[in-house]
């Protein structure tokens, strides 16, 4: 027997302490769900507050404020009719918990406190929130009195409990509930609930989606029943980009799916599934039939009086369910494309700056970055002609213009809001300058092409008259510190000239209209990771939306954006041999980055993974690389001399990790100090111990002694 329901999930941008703003776009979402017939939506994780509000959910005022939003969204009787499964922080019996509050015409039908809690990577949860350790019960939770006042109850139940309606069961699991071993929707879906809520604060990661989905696959295969994830999107204030990606599955089969990657503030995506298939196939399944009966955990059930179904006494043929699909999951080439653009545009309009300006050096990292924005700008410009009305008034509001303004091409945004820059010195080719200027007549930045010897010269002039000594390049028989001293001096002086021109460069070119603009910075995780770039130069930017992503990661970008965004003239940068072009040109040396670092970027990838990911010190890196390099003909001494000069370098360039520009996180390798990877930054960069292992190990294996390398 059919029985047709249909369902709201959301994906919201939501700003951390932004009440204002979320409650708005919290009221948006059930408006919306309301009118395409849902009876039933949900929400993201501690959606009210904001997922990131880290330490502010240690202050009273957080949870008092949320408690204010829903005491709105209770008063509101025009939200009636839909049960709404909304996110915030409760404090009970003195312990604050992260919960789903799910309310129902003006009343509040049950409190669920988050059971297991994300803390790995960039999550915290157990640092504000304490997990609720009593599955299937409840207690009676006593209401602030300005919410009893409204709802006219003293107490809820608070828990771990199954939600009755007229026509269903709801379990509810809280977004990393879903990724550990015993997920709550086991025993919920054995215990008869139909349909399972997850609000979720999850973040994006390159090639994540695919396993958020393999997971929903799973589990609505193995139990039977319907999955509605919901989740925030967009930059809410900190370096993640949470990625949307609103779904509803059932019985292991996608029927509705958000974006990705949007710059919308509200999506809704809606599906109208079938509790009869839910039973159908369950009951179908006889070894699930028995479990199910012998199932020991039997949940608290409270009661929401709504049918989610219409009540209709015969079949309506006018209520079409939603046809399963197949998702079209991004490539990395265009996750890079379009996670970092939405971020950089969040952060944009919510910092109410006029744009960005951009270092550009005719490397294929500031051109990866200049590209982004343009993606960002070509986002913007498609929301605009479909008369987004939110975008419209951010791009007006930040460009300075009438109501009238509409942005034709992504080009004529990039004029407004977007400057490069290229800042030649003497050992500047007129290649690179050449590639600078071309990308930027391609994407229409406002391009600024200076020279700044004067700049440089004028330093080291005065350095020279103080010390009376003039430091030389290598090339020209100076020490290796003078030959640094002199790099760097350019590098930072690039980046001083940077954050002055951001600041005055609208000035000149609008007057007192000109807003300054965010400088972004383009050093690549790689270079991070190795150290292989100046401290206050690249890592002072005030953005880097590539800092994440390493360079083999880069290069499938610039190639994907050649062939899809008409941009042919990336084909010029990945021809180009990295350099840094901070040294005089020298017959038959050519300063080349993989040169300079004594690696190449696809070995730092290698290390960069073992190192974060498989959590590989340098013994454990040394032994894995054996088993994997040795197939390439290198010998035991050579992968040895490898790994330690990369933990040689990584060690002693640590530190440049603390003044790090705030990345886009993209990668479960990002060396970030600030958040993802929390390590020392003063190293003993000899490694005796370590090393001392490594050279007898190298030895015995030379002696072709059999040994066990404990890995
Ligand atoms: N343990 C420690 N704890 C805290 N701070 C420490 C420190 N050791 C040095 N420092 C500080 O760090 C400074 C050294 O770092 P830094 O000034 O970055 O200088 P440094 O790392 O010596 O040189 C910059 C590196 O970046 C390379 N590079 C390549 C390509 C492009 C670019 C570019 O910029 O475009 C740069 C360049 O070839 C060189 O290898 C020291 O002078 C000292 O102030
Ligand atoms: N001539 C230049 N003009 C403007 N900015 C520059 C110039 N040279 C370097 N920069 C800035 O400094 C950053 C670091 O330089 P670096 O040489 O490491 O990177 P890149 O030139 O972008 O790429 P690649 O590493 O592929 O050469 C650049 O990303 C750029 O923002
Ligand atoms: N907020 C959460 O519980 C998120 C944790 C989960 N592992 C994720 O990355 O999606």
């Amino acid at each position: 027997m059919v029985h047709y329901v249909t369902v709201a999930t959301c994906a919201l941008n939501q700003w951390a302490l932004d009440f204002q703003g979320n409650y708005e776009r919290i009221r948006e979402s059930i408006v919306q769900a309301k009118e395409g017939g849902a009876r039933l939506r949900i929400g993201p994780e501690l959606e009210i507050p904001g997922y990131g509000c880290q330490d502010h959910f240690l202050e009273s005022d957080t949870t008092l404020h949320s408690w204010e939003v829903l005491a709105r969204l209770l008063q509101d009787r025009s939200l009636d009719g839909v049960l709404i499964d909304t996110g915030m922080p409760v404090l009970h019996r003195n312990c604050r918990y992260n919960c789903r509050v799910v309310i129902l015409d003006g009343k509040i039908v049950l409190i669920r406190p988050k059971m297991h809690l994300a803390n790995d990577g960039n999550y915290r949860e157990l640092r504000w929130f304490a997990g609720w350790a009593r599955p299937a019960s409840v207690e009676d939770f006593v209401l602030p009195r300005f919410i009893a006042d409204i709802t006219g109850q003293r107490e809820v139940p608070f828990g771990d409990a199954l939600i009755n309606t007229e026509d269903s069961c709801i379990g509810i699991e809280l977004c990393e509930e879903l990724f550990t071993p015993q997920s709550p929707h086991i025993a919920m879906s054995l215990d008869g609930a139909e349909i399972i809520l997850n609000s979720s604060g999850s973040h994006h990661e390159l090639r994540k989606l695919r396993r958020r989905i393999e997971l929903i696959r799973e589990a609505t295969l193995k139990c039977g029943g319907i999955y509605l994830y919901a989740n925030q999107k967009g930059c809410d204030g900190d370096r993640v980009y949470y990625d949307g990606s609103a779904m509803v599955l059932a019985n292991g089969e996608i029927l509705a799916m958000g974006q990705q990657f949007s710059i919308g503030d509200v999506e809704v995506t809606l599906a109208t599934v079938d509790l009869g298939g839910v039973r159908a196939f369950r009951a179908g399944m006889s070894s699930r039939s028995m479990q199910a009966s012998r199932s020991e955990m039997s949940y608290p059930r409270v009661m929401a009086a709504i049918s989610l179904s219409a009540q209709q006494a015969h079949f309506d043929f006018s209520v079409h369910p939603t046809r399963p699909m197949t998702a079209s999951l991004h490539s990395p080439a265009e996750e890079i494309s379009l996670g970092p653009a939405c971020w950089l545009w969040d952060y944009l309009r919510r910092s109410s700056l006029g744009g960005f300006f951009l270092p550009l050096s005719g490397g294929i990292d500031s051109c990866a970055t200049a590209v982004i924005v343009h993606s960002m700008c070509r986002l913007v410009v498609e929301a605009c002609q479909r008369g987004d009305s939110q975008v419209l008034a951010d791009v007006r509001r930040m460009c300075g213009e009438d109501s009238e303004y509409v942005p034709e091409r992504a080009q004529d945004l990039a004029a407004r809001i977007f400057c490069t820059s290229y800042m030649g010195t003497a050992n500047s080719t007129s290649e690179t300058r050449a590639r600078a200027r071309n990308l930027a007549a391609a994407i229409g930045s406002h391009h600024i092409d200076v020279d700044m010897d004067t700049v440089v010269s004028a330093i080291v002039g005065l350095f020279a008259f103080v010390t009376g000594q003039t430091p030389r390049y290598a090339v020209h028989g100076g020490t290796s510190a003078e030959n640094l001293a002199l790099q760097n001096i350019q590098a930072r002086l690039r980046m001083l000239l940077s954050y002055l021109f951001a600041a005055l460069v609208p000035w000149a070119m609008r007057g007192s209209s000109g807003k300054s603009l965010l400088v972004l910075g383009s050093a690549n995780v790689d270079e991070a990771l190795r150290g292989y770039f100046t401290k206050y130069d690249c890592s002072s930017a005030d953005l880097n939306p590539i800092g994440s992503i390493s360079k083999a990661d880069l290069r499938g970008f610039i190639e994907y954006a050649r062939d899809h965004m008409q941009l042919e003239v990336l084909g010029g940068f990945l021809d180009a041999v990295p350099s840094a072009e901070l040294v005089p040109f020298s017959p038959g040396y050519v300063q080349s980055d993989e040169d300079e670092m004594g690696m190449t970027y696809n070995e730092l990838g290698v290390y960069g993974r073992l190192r974060k990911i498989k959590k590989c010190g340098p013994y454990s890196m040394f032994a894995q690389l054996l088993h994997v390099w040795s197939q390439a003909q290198l010998t035991p001494r050579q992968i040895a001399d490898k790994v330690k000069r990369f933990f040689f370098y990584y060690a002693v360039n640590r530190h440049k990790m603390t003044t790090l520009t705030p990345a886009y996180h993209a990668e479960a390798y990002s060396p970030d100090d600030n958040r993802f990877d929390l390590r020392q930054f003063l190293y003993n960069a000899r490694w005796t111990w370590q090393f001392r292992q490594i050279d007898d190990a190298v030895t015995r294996l030379e002696k072709k002694d059999n040994i066990v390398i404990e890995e």
